[in-house]
């Protein structure tokens, strides 16, 4: 995979600022240029945000955060980066001037992409001396958890280019589309002006409020677009005849009068109080930023159901992150930096709003998730990583014992451990806990018996000299520990 080894950043608002949290995260230093007073803080909020989110997103070990960097230049910001994202105010003769200066300092071979929603890249690309390296990198708000970018090459855009910034994306875990031929706002854009623009005359014509018309996308159709879009979902309402007999029966209703489409209405003073007013109340006083945490906050909840979605493979956006997460476990240095004189602290997180109950608080099968993630990345540890199971052989859990301790609530830090108690060239006996990351207190155990197997055969097999060389000093050196308190336990014994 080609990776971006530095980022330049010009405009860091809404988007700019969304861009440079997704490069920071993914370990890439990034430079920024943008004059207002308050870059610094604006910025600073948004990457707290997205930090937040992505401690609920992922228990795999990111790198460590890229260096990002304030600049007092638009010529300094750009410097040796290797992909330039301009974030510019939507304006043509803006984003023209600024390309063209970010043109005229920027490394050959530096990719530079726009943030544009609609313009053309053909029309922003006029006055660059290299225009092939410009392309539209069109993101979606919030740019750190939604993953995709369209990419849209101009008249004198080079494949090159297109391919080049379609290869870097994935490592930062986002998915880019190339649309083939470039048209006013893409392909998001199209459709979200279509509802947009219809949203607005429903408003105008007082059928319903912005609460109301909120209400009826997210209870519904909303629901079904983040997992399947939009023509899977009508194939699905075609029912057993599948997409003709969908055309066949909804089809002739596209010229009934459904629509004012083409009619934009007219947003004069009136209609901007009236939604301003109608927005206000179903805010109901939430700030700006308390709702974007709640954004995220969900949105974490879908990408992570759908990261475990068909039958565990993933599902859309959630395999892409199921993907990304593999990527990151593969890039660790399988525990060199492991203090093994202690139990191991292998895991890392926060709790995620999808793992909370009715109770407010970590539901019991999460418990089992995190001490699975606990024992996988022992195993990767050990040299039982996806490409030795790819192999034929692998390590299979028979028993678990878990014990509540504490409570974890929403969004809390825990981290996890684990000590080897005992092995032999089949078994691995091994004991998990879950701490609070404030305080060092255990909130749970889990004892487990693993086994070590010929998938192919389907039975037990001795783990071969090369993950028993990497078990014994582990295991020798916690025979020296303490034995922790609570091994051995079974339900309904005496304490
Ligand atoms: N807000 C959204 O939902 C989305 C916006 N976009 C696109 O992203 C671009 C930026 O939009 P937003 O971030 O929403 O706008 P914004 O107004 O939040 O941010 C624009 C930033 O650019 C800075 N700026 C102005 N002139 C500059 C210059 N000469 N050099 C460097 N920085 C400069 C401003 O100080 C501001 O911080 C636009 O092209 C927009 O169409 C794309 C996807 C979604
Ligand atoms: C409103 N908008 C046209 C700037 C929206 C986008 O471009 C994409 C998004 O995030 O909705």
């Amino acid at each position: 995979m080609t990776r971006i080894n530095k980022a330049a950043c010009i405009g860091g608002g809404v988007i700019g600022g969304g861009w440079i949290a997704r490069f920071l995260l993914a370990g890439i230093d990034v430079d920024v240029f943008d004059p207002h007073p308050e870059a610094t803080r604006i910025v600073g909020e948004v990457l707290a945000n997205a930090q937040k989110a992505y401690a609920m997103l992922t228990g795999a070990p990111l790198p460590p955060r890229g260096k990002l960097t304030f600049r007092d230049t638009l010529e300094a910001a750009v410097g040796d980066a290797d992909w330039i994202q301009e974030s510019v105010p939507e304006r043509l003769d803006l984003k023209r001037k600024v390309l063209t200066q970010i043109d005229a300092v920027a490394k050959p071979d530096a990719l530079i992409g726009s943030s544009t929603s609609g313009l053309l890249p053909t029309d922003l690309q006029r006055d660059m001396r290299h225009p092939e390296r410009l392309f539209v990198a069109h993101p979606y708000n919030p740019v750190y958890l939604l993953p995709l970018v369209e990419i849209v090459g101009g008249e004198k855009t080079s494949m090159e280019t297109i391919k080049a910034a379609m290869e870097r994306l994935p490592p930062i875990g986002m998915k880019g589309v190339h649309i083939a031929k470039e048209i006013e706002a893409f392909v998001g854009d199209r459709l979200l002006e279509a509802l947009w623009r219809e949203a607005l005359w429903l408003i105008k014509d007082d059928i319903c409020t912005v609460e109301t018309l909120d209400d009826v996308i997210r209870y519904s159709f909303g629901l079904r677009w983040a997992q399947m879009g939009l023509f899977q979902t009508y194939r699905i309402a075609g029912g057993e005849a599948g997409m003709r007999h969908f055309l066949a029966q909804f089809g002739p209703a596209l010229k009934w009068n459904w629509t004012k489409l083409m009619d934009v209405v007219d947003l004069d003073d009136a209609l901007v109080e009236k939604i301003g007013q109608q927005s206000d109340e179903q805010a109901a006083g939430l700030s700006i930023r308390e709702l974007e945490r709640i954004r995220d906050e969900n949105l974490v909840g879908i990408l992570q159901t759908l990261k475990r979605s068909h039958g565990g493979e993933g599902w859309g956006a959630g395999k892409l992150l199921k993907d990304f997460e593999q990527g990151l476990w593969a890039a660790t240095d399988g525990g060199e930096k492991l203090d093994v004189a202690q139990p191991l602290r292998l895991i890392d997180t926060k709790v995620s709003p999808a793992w909370v109950d009715y109770n407010g608080h970590m539901t019991e099968h999460r418990y089992l998730q995190v001490f699975g993630d606990t024992s996988d990345a022992l195993l990767r540890v050990i040299g039982v990583d996806l490409a030795y199971v790819e192999r034929g052989h692998s390590y299979y859990t028979v028993e678990t014992h878990i014990r509540h301790l504490g409570e974890a609530k929403l969004g809390q830090a825990i981290h996890s451990t684990a000590q080897i108690l005992g092995s032999d060239e089949k078994r691995l006996h091994v004991f998990h806990t879950i701490y609070d990351t404030a305080n060092d207190e255990a909130i749970a155990t889990a004892e487990q018996m693993l086994l070590h197997v010929d998938a192919k055969a389907g039975k037990a097999a001795p783990a071969p000299e090369e993950v028993l060389s990497k078990i014994r000093p582990i295991a020798e050196a916690h025979t020296k520990l303490p034995v922790p308190e609570g091994v051995g336990r079974h339900v309904g014994q005496k304490r």
